[in-house]
């Protein structure tokens, strides 16, 4: 039997990713909405129905109508955004979480795929939050380099039709300190309160660097850069697309720099620890359409369906 899968939102930036992974990935049966039916409701709604997996790939609002137009007990949901990644109803798509996220998501019918800046985050900081080094009332801050593609198609039109300067050098945004991922920040960090997180756009299309200092002296425990480094290879040594990189800030770098846009095209998420006893500099690198986005929405697909989790993204 093959699987159908049905996109809402096929046109859009993530949407049309998944569909360049759903083309490498066998046993399954990609349905297609006619594209001039793609918002009407009733033509979705038949969609949604006939599908064994549905990809939510549109802003929050119309997830959540989508989301009302099920009628069956069989059609399961990885949902792109906003929408439900806080809800306890449903799982959230971070597999490399803890011990049992990846159960949880497999025994799941409706997955939220996690926000591109949070999934840096979490990935970083939760172990030491869990191990007990870093208390749970550590004020964190956090910054993210991105491309414009994780804007979706305004940004993206914006960035490749515009004579704007101001375009060419990177953009501060979210100052009101209010951004989107700072629900799902808070609580799969495990810590008390989210950090003081702002983003930075800059004028490429994707890859993404989530960047957290830290001081050791506020720990629970006393460790260094090398101890922390340590700590994230054993946690992550058995999960296939996490690379916890060698400390060595020599290695890491070319000529000097990160070069962020390292793992743009694979589902990798590399972390970098840099630093000494007295500081520490944590780095997420990934491609936002990648682990980000799409390239996780497709890693849940394959967990949700028994499939190898690597299937189609490698
Ligand atoms: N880009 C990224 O890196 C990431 C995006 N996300 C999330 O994924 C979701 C999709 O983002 P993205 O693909 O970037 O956004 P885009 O703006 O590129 O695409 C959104 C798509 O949704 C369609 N759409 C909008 N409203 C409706 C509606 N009422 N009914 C049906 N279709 C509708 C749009 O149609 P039309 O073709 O007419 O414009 C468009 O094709 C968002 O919630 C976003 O926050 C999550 C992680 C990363
Ligand atoms: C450059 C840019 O605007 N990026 C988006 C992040 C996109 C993302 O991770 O996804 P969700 O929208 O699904 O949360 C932002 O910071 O809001």
């Amino acid at each position: 039997m093959k699987y159908k899968i049905f996109v809402d939102g096929q046109e859009g930036t993530t949407g049309l990713k998944i569909h360049d992974y759903l083309s490498k990935i066998p046993n399954i049966e990609v349905i297609k909405i006619d594209s001039e039916n793609r918002k009407d409701f009733e033509a979705r709604k038949a969609f949604i129905n006939e599908a064994d997996v549905v990809f939510l790939c549109l802003p929050d609002s119309a997830s959540k109508d989508s989301v009302s137009m099920i009628s069956n007990n069989k059609t399961k949901i990885i949902d792109a955004s906003t929408a439900f990644r806080t809800n306890q109803d449903w799982t959230y798509g971070l597999p490399e979480l803890n011990k049992n996220q990846r159960n949880k998501i497999q025994n799941s019918s409706r997955v939220s795929v996690p926000g591109c800046h949070a999934t840096g985050f979490i990935l970083a900081i939760h172990p030491l939050v869990a191990e007990g080094i870093i208390p749970s009332d550590y004020p964190t801050t956090c910054y993210s380099l991105t491309g414009y593609s994780g804007g979706g198609k305004r940004l993206i039109s914006e960035y490749q039709n515009s004579n704007n300067q101001q375009l060419f050098a990177p953009r501060q945004y979210a100052l009101n300190l209010n951004h989107k991922h700072l629900p799902e920040m808070k609580l799969y960090s495990g810590l008390n309160s989210s950090p003081l997180f702002t983003p930075i756009v800059g004028n490429y299309y994707q890859g993404d660097a989530v960047t957290i200092p830290l001081f050791p002296r506020m720990f629970n425990k006393k460790v260094t850069a090398r101890d922390i480094q340590e700590l994230l290879a054993l946690y992550y040594k058995d999960e296939r697309f996490i690379r916890v990189m060698p400390y060595d800030s020599e290695v890491n770098l070319e000529d000097g720099f990160l070069n962020l846009m390292q793992c743009n095209n694979t589902n990798y998420l590399d972390i970098f620890v840099f630093g000494h006893q007295d500081e520490i500099l944590l780095v997420s690198r990934f491609d936002n359409l990648g682990k980000g986005a799409s390239g996780a929405a497709i890693q849940n697909m394959n967990i949700m369906l028994g499939f190898d989790e690597c299937t189609g993204l490698e």
